[in-house]
């Protein structure tokens, strides 16, 4: 657990990761299931998110999957939130866990990846609005927006994949016209 950290965005102090209602807002994204949206005009560079994960997962390489006793850890309240983020099956073979942790997860240092249940509703552009890195201090993924947003507008982030690799393992095709090849 984060101990709680003052920011001021735009005249408001947050106490992170409470931007959730005052900056921004979960919603249905047309075509794209979920999105995450301004709820107001927001100034370039502004930190619309720092949010601690609610999975982590190293792999070790044990025979019981690691990710399984992770969630199966979690409260009641964050195991029904990890349980509700989209899931892409892209094997058969794969886990509903595992499936949720592919779909949603973001690389939290080297070897680990993280899941989040804010930040893992946010959708991919190749052309993204929004910017993030992991800070290892806060133990938190920081998103900035790297250009103006304006009220209603949807924020985007980069997954770092080509158009054959979105559809291959996030089940998308991407449509936002920048896409590579
Ligand atoms: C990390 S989740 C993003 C949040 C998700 N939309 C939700 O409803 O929870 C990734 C999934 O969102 C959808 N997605 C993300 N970016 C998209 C895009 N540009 N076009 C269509 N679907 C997209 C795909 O279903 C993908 O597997």
């Amino acid at each position: 657990m984060t101990t709680p950290i003052e920011y001021i965005v735009d005249d408001i102090v947050l106490r992170s990761p409470e931007t959730l209602g005052i900056l921004i807002e979960v919603q249905r994204s047309v075509g794209k299931g979920y999105g995450v949206f301004a709820t107001k005009n927001i100034p370039v560079g502004s930190l619309i998110l720092s949010e601690a994960p609610l999975v982590v997962l190293i792999d070790h390489g044990s025979r019981v999957d690691p990710l399984d006793t992770a969630v199966n850890a979690l409260s009641p309240a964050r195991r029904k939130a990890y349980r509700r983020l989209c899931s892409y099956r892209h094997r058969p073979s794969e886990t509903l866990n595992r499936s949720i942790l592919y779909s949603n997860g973001f690389a939290v240092g080297e070897t680990t990846t993280g899941v989040f249940e804010l930040a893992s509703r946010i959708n991919h552009s190749c052309t993204p609005n929004c910017a993030f890195a992991w800070n290892e201090e806060l133990g938190t993924m920081v998103f900035k927006n790297c250009c103006e947003l304006s009220q209603g507008q949807e924020l985007t982030i980069n997954y770092g994949h080509h158009k054959g690799h979105l559809k291959k393992f996030y089940g998308f095709e991407c449509d936002c016209g920048s896409c590579t090849e």
